[in-house]
């Protein structure tokens, strides 16, 4: 099964295509995100390639920087038009070469779907590098639960999240063609739009080996990496699923995977409601434990220590739908308690009333 699946590098055939026309978007999309000067340049895959020039200006000169990956910074851009997208600057000291780069954009430029953080462009120019993706204004999910200053993010849209980068995985999995293995699964990983839709980010890029900043010839980030793959070398939907697992302790827990989390959490599976000791404290009393319960209970799911034993990404987005709709159906019949007991106080307040008229009748007659 392993060897049908592909994590895209520079390796892979550029005639592999996405399947399913309900996974792609419009073939229009980011109309607005027009190349300047397109004409000079041959685009690969219909994705727009853009002059260094173009950027340059978009960025004004490559002033506002949004942070710093692994692959370098990424920096904020602005079209004369309106529309806002994020840049990536590839390292210059990349080994990859001009053709390859060109064979990772038009692998990246299939894979469309709207859990995934699009790639809407790209530039190869006077040596550089860059990737041009939509904007996710949100920044982060890693920001997001760990940030001080930011706001607490409620029960519903951590369900909401859990379930958009599982359809996100689910795409990658079970709906290009080949698979695409993401192989670094965070939550710094995990971007949200501004209306707080999540969005995985950073699949299909080939990236040096490295692990714990160290070049040990394994992929990924230590904290989410499956120990399975730190033993055999193989690296499986499996591994993914193992990561999105942590992620999804990550929401429940607000503890970070390199501060001792899979310690609390393996501390929690030793009572059927050890969850609750760990729950995230800014949810205590603002979330339905047996939901939260539930969730966990997928996330353990997903890191069994035997991989064919956790379950597919198809599997875990049913699972967590079914919580949201429980979450739903039971704040639905909630809010038809209280209007029930609303409608039940004023038909007491109008018996009362009608009583009271009935009295002042009895009086003046
Ligand atoms: N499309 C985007 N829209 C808005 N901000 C973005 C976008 N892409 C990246 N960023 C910001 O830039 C930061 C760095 O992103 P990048 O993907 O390069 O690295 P990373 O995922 O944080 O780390 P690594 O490269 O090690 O995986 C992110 O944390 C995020 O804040």
């Amino acid at each position: 099964m392993n060897g049908e699946v592909t994590s895209i590098d520079s390796s892979v055939s550029p005639s592999n295509s996405v399947k399913g026309s309900n996974y792609l978007s419009k073939s229009s999309q980011h109309s607005w995100w027009s190349p300047q000067s397109k004409d000079r340049f041959a685009s690969v895959s219909g994705i727009p390639r853009y002059s260094y020039k173009d950027i340059q200006k978009a960025t004004q000169n490559f002033t506002t920087i949004l942070g710093q990956g692994s692959f370098g910074p990424v920096y904020k851009a602005t079209m004369a038009i309106g529309g806002v997208v994020a840049v990536k600057v590839l390292a210059s000291n990349s080994k990859q070469g001009e053709k390859e780069f060109q064979t990772e954009v038009s692998l990246l430029g299939r894979l469309h779907h709207r859990n995934l953080v699009n790639l809407v462009g790209y530039c190869v120019d006077k040596g550089q590098h860059l990737l041009i993706y939509e904007f996710m204004s949100n920044g982060s999910l890693a920001r997001l639960i760990y940030s001080q200053e930011e706001r607490i993010l409620s029960w519903e849209e951590r369900l909401q999240i859990a379930l958009d980068i599982s359809h996100g995985i689910e795409y990658l999995h079970d709906g290009a063609v080949p698979p695409v293995i993401h192989r670094d699964l965070k939550s710094a990983n995990i971007l949200l739009d501004r209306s707080m839709r999540a969005k995985v980010a950073d699949f299909g890029l080939s990236k040096e080996e490295e692990f714990d900043g160290r070049n040990s010839g394994l992929k990924g980030t230590y904290g989410y990496i499956d120990p399975t793959y730190i033993s055999t070398n193989k690296f499986t939907m499996k591994s993914d699923i193992y990561s999105f697992g942590i992620i999804l302790f990550e929401l429940i827990t607000a503890i970070h995977p390199q501060q001792n989390l899979m310690e609390y959490v393996n501390l929690a599976s030793m009572s059927p409601d050890g969850v609750d000791e760990i729950l995230d404290k800014r949810l205590i009393g603002e979330c339905n434990i047996v939901e939260a319960r539930s969730l966990a209970a997928v996330a353990h799911k997903c890191l069994h220590k035997t991989p064919r034993k956790r379950p597919s990404i198809g599997e875990v987005s049913q699972a967590i739908l079914k919580i949201k709709r429980r979450h739903k159906e039971d704040n639905t019949s909630f809010a038809g308690e209280d209007i029930s007991g609303v409608v039940n106080q004023i038909e007491l307040q109008q018996m009362e009333l009608s009583k009271m008229s009935s009295v002042k009748e009895k009086i003046t007659e």
